[in-house]
């Protein structure tokens, strides 16, 4: 099973924040980090080769939604960053997943590249029964929920999903030893849950199974981000 380090969200305002995080985590193995929506808006594409030339791979985290066809051409954008990892919304369904995936297949052949790993994600972690049922007004449960949405992603040829570790388990059941299961919603012991509802901790999400999980506000608003990311890599190594 393929066991990624710890990938670093970098939720932050502005490029000082950005090098300030990033020169905390030359470590060994360097984690890849996440640009996501904040960062992207803020500075477009440069921002993925900046990150890229000061030797991270990038998982660019934009949650595609939209008709196929858009979707199909903003993915092949996306193809031609030469990112290692990117997102899409699996409730936009099956066409519009292999309309992007088609699109970062094109992008990552104009620069001669593997494509990135295609990622649907499931049900945000900051969502729980309450919001699923009330709310969206889905009848089934939030993992019968995630796990559908986990068989139509691989059925569509994806890489994997995103969800919370606590549904790794039931997933495993229904798809390929090689689906990547990517978990956010990770709080070491002592850390605030914010926005966050279906939360685990970094070893609990290598117990449960975990390919790799994404981490933000605990490593980047820690007083040593440094040490934050270490101690955590260390308990998600830890699978007993
Ligand atoms: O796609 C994601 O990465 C994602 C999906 C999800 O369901 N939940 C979730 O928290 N994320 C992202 O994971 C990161 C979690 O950040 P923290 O809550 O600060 O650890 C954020 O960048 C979120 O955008």
């Amino acid at each position: 099973m393929i066991k990624y380090s710890p990938i670093v969200a970098l939720d932050v305002a502005n490029l000082d924040q950005v090098n300030t995080i990033l020169k905390q985590l030359d470590v060994n193995p360097r984690p890849m980090v996440k640009i996501g929506m904040e960062v992207f808006y803020h500075f477009g594409p440069r921002i993925v080769k900046h990150v890229q030339a000061m030797g991270f791979t990038v998982f660019l985290d934009l949650k595609l939604h939209d008709i196929p066809n858009t979707v199909e051409r903003a993915a092949r954008v996306i193809g031609a960053l030469g990112v290692e990892m990117t997102t899409i919304h699996a409730a936009g369904g099956s066409e519009m997943l292999a309309a992007s995936k088609r699109g970062l297949m094109q992008g990552a052949q104009e620069i001669g590249k593997a494509p990135a790993k295609l990622l649907a994600i499931t049900q945000l972690t900051s969502i729980d029964d309450q919001i699923l049922h009330n709310q969206q007004h889905i009848a089934i449960s939030l993992q019968e929920s995630v796990r559908n949405y986990a068989k139509l992603a691989e059925s569509t040829g994806l890489d994997g999903v995103i969800c919370s570790a606590l549904e790794v388990p039931v997933i495993r059941e229904v798809v390929s030893p090689d689906f990547l299961c990517i978990t956010p919603g990770i709080r070491p012991n002592s850390a605030q849950n914010g926005d966050q509802k279906r939360v685990v901790t970094p070893n609990q999400a290598a117990k449960l199974g975990s390919n790799g999980i994404v981490i933000g506000r605990p490593i980047t608003q820690s007083a040593d981000p440094k040490f934050a990311y270490k101690q955590i890599a260390e308990e998600f190594k830890e699978e007993k």
